[in-house]
């Protein structure tokens, strides 16, 4: 397998003395789709800041394509999403910002403009594009964040809370857009009803900012115990049906939770 992350003792302290992520080793292989889940707090954000190379850590160091340290020399394999999506949006218009990405790489123009109606369409922003992104709602911008993110075609997405402020509508069709990206996703975030749909391997971020766990999403997301020492707790599902079934027959998902009910109704 080629390995597309590899991080080694992983620690950011920032300014302040407060340290955020602690001595984390990780490495994620080409086509893996992982999570990243933590309490707030916990250093999720800052763990994806730190592999995205956008903080540099204050000790360790992250190796790219099993080809160099420096993520500035792949920064166009990297699409990282940050948490607040008022980061991306600083161009005149939605369709500037959403083309900056392609422009950047040298796509040619007609590609890049198939690309952003494409995108644009598939999120609902086809009526936004003239529009200065500040005046978009948050779900809105949300999504045009994503869009420009998406717009590149990166090797790797690193994705910080996709779903933030986004309606049920749109969290699919983003889950479906991150399912259907044809490279590796490491999406980082608190809540766990989306974690199965979008994630075979997960990361449990303690609250001191080192890796609690690194397994399965079922393993995971199955074990009570392990989620409620980090302040998590399992996705409803696996709440409503944890003591029925064993944790192998658990549903992650609500079509699986669907299926169990239909066969046991
Ligand atoms: N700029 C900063 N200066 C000092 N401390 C910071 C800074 N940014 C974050 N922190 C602290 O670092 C720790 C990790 O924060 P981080 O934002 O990485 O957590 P998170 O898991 O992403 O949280 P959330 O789920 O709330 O987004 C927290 O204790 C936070 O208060």
């Amino acid at each position: 397998m080629d390995t597309v992350i590899d991080a080694r003792g992983l620690t950011h302290a920032y300014p302040d003395g407060t340290t955020a992520i602690s001595d984390v080793d990780l490495t994620i292989e080409r086509g893996e789709r992982v999570a990243v889940v933590g309490a707030n707090g916990s250093g999720k954000s800052t763990l994806q800041l730190a592999l995205g190379g956008l903080v540099a850590p204050t000790a360790g160091e992250v190796t790219y394509f099993g080809e160099t340290t420096d993520a500035e020399a792949v920064r166009e394999r990297l699409g990282v999403l940050l948490q607040d999506p008022n980061d991306y949006l600083f161009n005149t218009t939605v369709r500037e910002d959403i083309e900056y990405g392609p422009a950047q790489l040298g796509l040619p123009r007609e590609r890049a403009e198939r690309r952003v109606a494409s995108l644009a369409d598939e999120l609902g922003l086809t009526d936004l594009l003239d529009r200065p992104p500040f005046r978009l709602s948050g779900g809105e911008k949300q999504r045009a964040a994503v869009a420009s993110v998406l717009a590149f075609d990166p090797d790797v997405l690193l994705l910080d809370e996709p779903f933030g402020a986004v309606d049920a509508h749109y969290r699919a069709r983003i889950r479906d857009l991150v399912r259907d990206h044809d490279g590796t996703v490491v999406v980082f975030t608190p809540s766990l009803d989306a974690v199965p749909e979008i994630a075979e391997r997960v990361l449990v971020v303690d609250r001191d900012g080192s890796i609690a766990a690194d397994a399965s999403a079922r393993a995971v997301l199955t074990d009570g115990d392990l989620l409620a020492d980090v302040g998590l707790r399992p996705p409803t599902t696996v709440r409503v049906f944890a003591g029925l079934l064993d944790d192998s027959d658990v549903p992650l998902t609500v079509p699986e939770a669907r299926e169990r009910l239909r066969d046991a109704l």
